[in-house]
């Protein structure tokens, strides 16, 4: 709606009443008895002298009036039921509103039930309703409630009269709907008022009357426009809008359950959000208030405590503005593109084309032109598009001839989304803001505008994105939590101890972070649990059989939360073998298992080519568990330092078991103790024959850029060659099998005066070794605590004296707070303020 809308004018304009406050009551506040009562308190706690209320129809009497008018017409006997049960819904509510001084107002509605009645029965006869006798019934739901509230409200004990606006609102019909003649209609009002003193006035809503003396009504949503109107007719000072929400809010709580109710609305950002979709008020109705700048708020009728959302009330203050305040959709539209050298320069293009739109009676929802001039864009409603696009191809017709325009394109399944706030302008950022969001999130932005006035930024994306598009946005602009829609595979040790970890952390990361990270999902190889916002916590329970991880993937990425994220804590292969899958459907994955990064170089390379394209892929813990190996060794290597060299004790399992083994205790007897803490891989032999250690040389050498293989790291194995091919159980069996030549090989090293450690090396070639070494018993990896891990990265700025990462390296807490960091790193690039 634009400000230079048709206003009340001047000579109209009622010197305000102070004292005079204006309502209007949606159907929704006028349900039933008991609607009449809490609204008869809501205006009887009110402040001041005079109240003028505006009425809607009793919940849902509109659309019954229609479909008796339709079924009238139509010869459909079955009106006379409905009209039956209409009657009686309506004179149920008065008896029970005014009990035995019920009977005045009851005569009153049968008697214009039986006109109604008589109307209908003509209608049925004629076959064909004329436009006067549908406005007319379509209205008389409103002359009924204004009734039945105004009798109501005089039995309370209030002075009250009841007016039916068609009494005084005289309307002609224009472009945009009813344009009400002010100057009559002010008079009328006032000669009314002179004939009807009391403070409170009961009006109806919708209704008015035309020029010619007809019943007309002022379209949907009228009794709003029929409340300012009024409002400004009666000088009032204050408008509230009593509905059934706490106010307006930051966008649809269907697309965005968190969004949030708004304290107060400039009269722009109020016609912004309402031109763009949202629930808030017609622009329309805003027309005579604005003119007049009297304050408008939207409360609720069921919760009169809240404060609602004030529009166009005093200035905020100086208190910093919210860039954005709000965010809504249109959907069902289309982009229509005109293109072609031939339009560069050539004035009067844009003229020809929009006024082909106005010709065909298309309405322009928003509109894109680049400073090249090659191609105009707009986009208009779906439904209309055929005939948008037909009205340019008519209107160029010659130039398509002469190939001085390209093409005339239509794209639909369209949505626009706006992002709408008087403080954006001015404020640096806000776009990038909002198109940082949605690229994060791989939503494609078909077509942008934003007007000089720098209130709104809209963006045309694809209908399919919509969801995750307003959510990515709101929770940008901080309306709204980042949300981030979790899958975890593999709840075993490590996985467990993180959905604890991720379980107590939640509550203190939505409030000081406003991140909502929420476990959606939890696959292992033979159970399945999908679900919402209600956590994780005994998912087993709530489980079905067969972990199906094509429905995990589908029901993680949901389409309506905008980030999707996998936690892999299994060990398979299979699961690694799915990443690069997930990251180019967007999907970020966060893992501690080695398999993909210690995996074929094929696939390695198109995991690492999938995630550069958006979707992130962190893997901290696989090899340091909570320690940050990998990151420091990226550190270096981003600031432009060279690894010449790395060696160290990569296995906490391997660390724990020779710190701890002196002989007095079998070494197998420790194997065992170190599964149960959790220090194992799932098959412990993966530590104890050095293949977990190769993993994680292999990963560090790649991050390094050295192209190894597993095959190429020379691996010395403690597994005897007897217990290889054993299942886990067998193994676990007959380790003590083992322990004779592992003992012997303690004794000789302890009799050399050294130690036996496994250790790991990769030098400046890229030769890669992992084996038992008898150190020293003063080196430095001598001294080692419990699971310990150690790595010395030799580069050229530490060639010296390398830097040294140690500390615990295995465990499934100090795993799972590894794994959880990641996915706050992930968090804090999806934009949470971490
Ligand atoms: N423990 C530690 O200290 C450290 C562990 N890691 C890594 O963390 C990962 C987990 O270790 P941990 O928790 O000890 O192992 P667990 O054996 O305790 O847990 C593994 C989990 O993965 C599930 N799983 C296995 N295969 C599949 C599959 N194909 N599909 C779905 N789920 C599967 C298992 O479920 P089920 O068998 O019921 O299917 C189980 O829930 C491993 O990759 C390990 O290398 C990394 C650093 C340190
Ligand atoms: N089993 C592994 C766990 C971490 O990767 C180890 O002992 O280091």
């Amino acid at each position: 709606m634009s400000r230079n809308a048709p206003a009340l004018p001047a000579a109209a304009v009622p010197a305000a009443a102070a004292s005079c406050a204006a309502h209007k009551f949606g159907g929704s506040s006028l349900a039933n008895a008991s609607c009449f009562c809490r609204v008869a308190a809501i205006l009887a706690a009110q402040p001041g002298p005079q109240q003028l209320v505006v009425v809607s129809a009793m919940r849902g009497t509109t659309d019954a009036l229609i479909a008796l008018a339709d079924a009238a017409v139509r010869g459909d006997g079955g009106w006379k039921g409905a009209h039956a049960a209409l009657r009686e819904r309506h004179l149920a509510a008065t008896r029970d509103l005014l009990g035995d001084d019920a009977d005045a107002t009851l005569a009153w509605l049968d008697h214009g039930f039986t006109d109604l009645a008589n109307l209908l029965a003509a209608l049925a006869v004629l076959g064909t309703p004329s436009r006067e006798a549908a406005e007319a019934i379509q209205g008389l739901g409103e002359v009924w409630s204004a009734r039945m509230l105004s009798d109501f409200l005089t039995r309370e004990g209030h002075d009250c009269a009841c007016l039916d606006a068609r009494d005084v609102l005289v309307v002609g019909h224009g472009e945009l709907g009813a344009v009400v003649d002010w100057e009559t209609s002010s008079a009328r009002y006032a000669d009314w008022r002179a004939r009807h003193p009391p403070p409170w006035l009961v009006v109806t809503g919708f209704v008015a009357r035309t020029r010619e003396g007809r019943a007309t009504v002022l379209g949907r949503n009228g009794s709003d426009y029929s409340a300012a109107i009024f409002a400004a007719l009666a000088g009032a000072s204050e408008l509230t809008l009593w509905g059934d929400t706490d106010g307006v809010l930051s966008a649809d709580p269907r697309l965005v359950p968190d969004a949030v109710p708004l304290a107060a609305l400039s009269y722009d950002e109020a016609c912004e959000l309402a031109y763009f979709g949202a629930k808030v008020i017609h622009p329309q109705t805003l027309t005579p208030v604005i003119a007049r700048g009297l304050p408008v708020r939207i409360r609720n009728t069921f919760r009169p405590e809240h404060a609602g959302t004030a529009i166009g009330g005093p200035a905020e203050g100086d208190a910093p503005r919210p860039p954005v305040k709000g965010l809504s959709v249109v959907r069902d539209l289309a982009v229509l593109t005109l293109e072609g050298a031939g339009m560069i320069g050539v004035p009067g293009t844009a003229e020809r084309a929009f006024g082909a739109l106005h010709a065909a009676s298309v309405s322009v929802v928003m509109i894109s032109q680049g400073s090249s001039e090659h191609s105009i864009c707009c986009v208009v409603r779906e439904a209309d598009s055929a005939r948008a696009e037909a009205a340019l191809r008519r209107a160029f017709v010659a130039e398509l001839a002469r190939g001085e325009i390209a093409s005339v394109g239509v794209a639909a399944g369209i949505s626009v989304l706006a992002a709408v706030g008087d403080g954006m302008a001015g404020q640096p950022g806000v776009a990038a803001r909002l198109f940082g969001a949605l690229a994060r999130c791989g939503i494609n932005i078909r077509a942008i505008a934003q007007g000089a006035s720098e209130r709104n930024i809209s963006v045309a994306v694809d209908a399919a994105d919509t969801a995750r598009a307003l959510r990515a946005a709101h929770a940008a602009f901080w309306l709204s939590p980042q949300t981030v829609s979790i899958g975890l595979v593999g709840p075993g040790k490590v996985g467990a101890a993180l959905l604890a970890q991720l379980e107590a952390a939640r509550a203190r990361l939505l409030r000081e972070h406003q991140l909502d990270l929420r476990v959606r999902a939890v696959a292992t190889r033979g159970l399945l649990w999908l679900g919402e916002a209600d956590g994780a916590a005994a998912w087993q329970d709530r489980a079905s059989e067969g972990g199906d991880l094509d429905a995990f993937t589908r029901h993680v990425q949901a389409e309506h939360l905008p980030h999707a994220l996998v936690v892999d804590c299994s060990a398979s292969d299979a699961v690694a073998a799915r990443y690069a899958d997930w990251l180019a459907a967007g999907i970020h994955v966060v893992t501690p298992n080695k398999h993909a990064g210690a995996g074929p170089r094929e696939r390695w390379q198109a995991i690492r080519a999938a995630s550069a394209r958006g979707a992130r892929f962190r893997y901290e813990a696989t090899v340091g568990a909570g320690l940050p190996v990998i990151s420091t060794l990226r550190d270096l290597l981003d600031t432009g330092d060279e690894l010449l060299a790395a060696e160290g004790i990569f296995s906490g399992t391997l660390a724990w078991l020779f710190n701890r083994y002196d002989g007095s205790v079998p070494f197998s007897a420790l194997v065992h103790e170190a599964h149960a803490l959790g220090y194992t891989e799932p098959d412990p032999r993966d530590d104890l024959s050095g293949t977990d250690v190769a993993r994680k040389l292999v990963i560090l050498a790649r991050e390094a850029g050295v192209d190894l293989d597993l095959a190429d790291v020379a691996v010395e194995s403690l597994v005897p060659a007897s217990l290889r091919a054993a299942s886990v159980e067998e193994f676990m069996h007959r380790l003590s099998e083992f322990d004779a030549a592992i003992a012997a090989r303690h004794a000789r090293t302890r009799d050399a005066g050294r130690v036996l450690r496994y250790v790991a090396r990769l030098d400046r070639d890229g030769r890669a070794s992992v084996g038992l070494d008898e150190l020293p018993a003063d080196h430095a990896f001598a001294h080692l605590r419990l699971t310990d891990n150690i790595v010395q990265f030799s580069t050229r700025r530490y060639r010296d004296n390398p830097l040294v990462v140690q500390g615990p390296g295995a465990g499934p807490e100090v795993t799972a707070a590894g794994v959880f960091a990641d996915v706050l790193r992930v968090a804090a690039t999806l934009g949470a303020r971490l």
